[in-house]
């Protein structure tokens, strides 16, 4: 299957180059799809060694991809795919093979699956865990005569750690509709697969092939008790066999059907096989050595200097303890883990689980560090509010991600969770201008107890600015001024505060003495700091690498409530736009959202001049 022993791709595709669009599956031979499975598998490795992106997973459904559309009828039947990291086949298979190089990158393909991209993605994903809902939702669609066709789900054993997979699973066993739900478990998560269920799913693999629901309450698994018919395992590699249960399946079934289906995530690639992570995601690399072409980073990631800072706080500290929803690599907990693998726990994907976890450690007397994506946080709200805010419990929040990450595009932005943590009673949050403050952030949320505490920082490298050895504490609610000026003042919240001091010099040369100044604090605000900035300048300016309704919000509301906005002062914000934005490189992305050095000084310029026509009393036209 796959690669020839030298890991040499052939490029020949004479099945794949007969494929249009899925229908043309059916007029090929079993010996013909199992040539265009070969065929498909290497030409996702030639194409993701160009583009980068998520090669492990889509490697292990590419007969389940090809099996599921030679028996449905995409797109009036539906195949959703979970997270959707791994539909980088479907997409070969839908009539975008020669799209595919643009994935991931400004303008082209995403690397998930999108509605408004083709109309066999029926629903968009990314975050993970969604697909047996949406599915749901299509099936009783169809029974209430709004839609037609199947409805095929397919969610990987990772995605079933995440509790919405239940709640899902839990209401379709009770309605009983027409669903088909593969479960495509490869034991892998990100990392290997964390939790009970992991350890459940491999006694089932271990029983053997069950078909159909089992006769005795006592031997019916955990699915059937939910109500689902029960099928496999099966070999997910094995394409005869996938496409004869599947034609079985969409034959005989008469309500909600699993398909449980065991896979080799980054099978058919020896590389990724033998990998700790099976290449879960990839930079372009190397086909025949497997290399991944590495840029030369000029600092270290703010994830390292995060996981680096943590490690020597809870050397200091026993009660530190630090939790990953099934992100220990991209979060660097798994760093954490080494050092102390006692103190570290995957919940795998659970971030509403994770959060009230930390709440919980808290409240036993731990000190938790709840590391998790800007993005992923998302889903956790309820569980910040109702069980650390409200109780007032000292949960610290590392908050990776944070901003424009790039490549995974507007469904992985860091974008929102200034806007939702800082209305929050108790509340501290912080933002990292670089990964020298990120340092002090860590040393100041390791020794605040009065309440929960958040710093936020971006995806990729750092600055370059020297680290301290050992970090200060910051005081809490005070920011600093980085550049002093006279006529304008920049109040940048995080890590925008690099291109705000390129903004300083462009301004410079204009002519336009700017000061540069970095709050630090979302919540608290330094009250002092924006009355002094605002009565010592005639335009100030706040950025932030977020969305509306966050820190620049927050500075107007206070302005407003304490009469500072008495139009002596003009101030403005500048943030993310009210759009979501499509992935390119981060650069491209904040140049999209107008927050890049030559938009901020052109921004502030504009101000500075509007101002200084209205303290003249004429404008150009009365000018002339
Ligand atoms: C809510 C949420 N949390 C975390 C992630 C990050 N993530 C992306 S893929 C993945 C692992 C998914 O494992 P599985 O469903 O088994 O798919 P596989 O990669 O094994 O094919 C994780 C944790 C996510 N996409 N969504
Ligand atoms: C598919 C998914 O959600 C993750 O793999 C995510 O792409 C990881 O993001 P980073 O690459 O920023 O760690
Ligand atoms: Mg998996």
């Amino acid at each position: 299957m796959g690669l020839s022993s030298e890991n040499v791709v052939s490029t020949l595709t004479p099945c794949l180059d007969r494929i249009n669009d899925p229908q043309d599956l059916k007029a090929l031979s079993r010996p013909e799809l199992n040539a265009l499975s070969v065929e498909l598998r290497n030409e996702i490795i030639r194409i993701v060694s160009e583009t980068g992106g998520h090669l492990g997973s889509s490697l292990g459904v590419i007969e389940l991809t090809v099996a599921l559309h030679a028996v449905f009828n995409a797109p009036v039947d539906k195949v959703i795919w979970d997270v959707s990291h791994q539909c980088y086949p479907h997409k070969v298979l839908t009539g975008r093979r020669d799209k595919m190089r643009t994935l991931r990158k400004r303008h082209g393909l995403s690397g998930f699956t999108r509605r408004r991209e083709s109309a066999y993605d029926p629903f968009g994903a990314a975050h993970s865990s969604t697909s047996i809902s949406a599915g749901l939702g299509f099936a009783v669609a169809r029974e209430l005569g709004a839609d037609r066709g199947e409805v095929v789900c397919v969610i990987g054993d990772g995605a079933m750690s995440a509790g919405m997979a239940y709640e899902a699973m839990n209401n379709a066993g009770a309605l009983g509709k027409r669903l088909f739900v593969i479960l495509n478990d490869n034991t892998m998560s990100i990392s290997p697969s964390t939790g009970a269920f992991s350890s459940y799913l491999s006694s089932l693999v271990a029983a053997g092939e069950s078909d159909g629901l089992s006769q005795t309450m006592s031997n019916r698994c955990l699915f059937e008790h939910l109500g689902f018919e029960y099928h496999g395992p099966v070999d997910g590699h094995d394409l005869d066999t996938l496409l004869d249960k599947l034609t079985a399946l969409k034959q005989d079934a008469n309500g909600p059907v699993l398909l449980h289906c065991v896979t080799r995530k980054g099978a058919g690639y020896a590389y990724a096989e033998a990998s700790e992570d099976k290449y879960h995601g990839v930079a372009n690399f190397d086909v025949s050595s497997g290399q991944q072409v590495k840029t030369a980073s000029k600092a270290p990631s703010y994830t390292k200097v995060f996981a680096k800072s943590l490690i020597a706080e809870a050397e200091r500290d026993p009660r530190i303890v630090a939790i990953t929803a099934a992100m220990a690599t991209g979060t660097g907990i798994d760093l954490f883990q080494k050092a102390f693998p006692e103190r570290s726990f995957d919940v795998g994907i659970a971030e509403q689980h994770a959060v009230t976890f930390a709440a919980g450690l808290a409240a036993g007397g731990m000190r938790p560090f709840c590391a998790i994506y800007s993005t992923f946080l998302q889903r956790a709200y309820d569980q910040i509010v109702h069980d650390v805010a409200l109780q007032g419990l000292p949960v610290r929040f590392a908050i990776d991600r944070a901003g424009l990450v790039g490549a995974d595009g507007p469904t992985h932005a860091g974008a929102f969770d200034v806007g939702f943590l800082c209305n929050l009673p108790g509340f501290t949050v912080m933002a990292a201008a670089d990964e020298a403050e990120l340092a002090r952030m860590i040393a100041t949320a390791a020794r605040h107890d009065e309440g929960p505490i958040a710093f936020r920082y971006p995806r990729g490298e750092g600055t370059g600015a020297p680290i301290p050895e050992c970090p200060e504490p910051l005081e809490i609610g005070k920011g600093r001024i980085v550049e002093h000026g006279t006529d304008v003042a920049i109040l940048s919240f995080g890590a925008r505060l690099e291109q705000c001091l390129i903004a300083h010099r462009m301004l410079a040369r204009a002519g336009i003495s700017a000061t540069i100044a970095d709050a630090r604090f979302a919540k608290p605000l330094d009250k002092r700091l924006i009355s002094d900035l605002i009565g010592r300048h005639r335009v100030v300016v706040t950025i932030e690498e977020g969305a509306t309704g966050g820190f620049g919000a927050l500075v107007l509301h206070h302005l407003a409530d304490t009469g500072l906005l008495d139009g002596r002062c003009a101030i403005r914000s500048m943030t993310l736009p009210d759009s979501f934005i499509a992935q390119g490189s981060p650069e491209e992305m904040y140049e999209e959202a107008g927050l890049n050095a030559h938009q901020i000084a052109g921004f502030v310029r504009e101000v500075w001049e509007k101002t200084k026509q209205r303290s003249t009393g004429e404008t150009a036209e009365e000018r002339v």
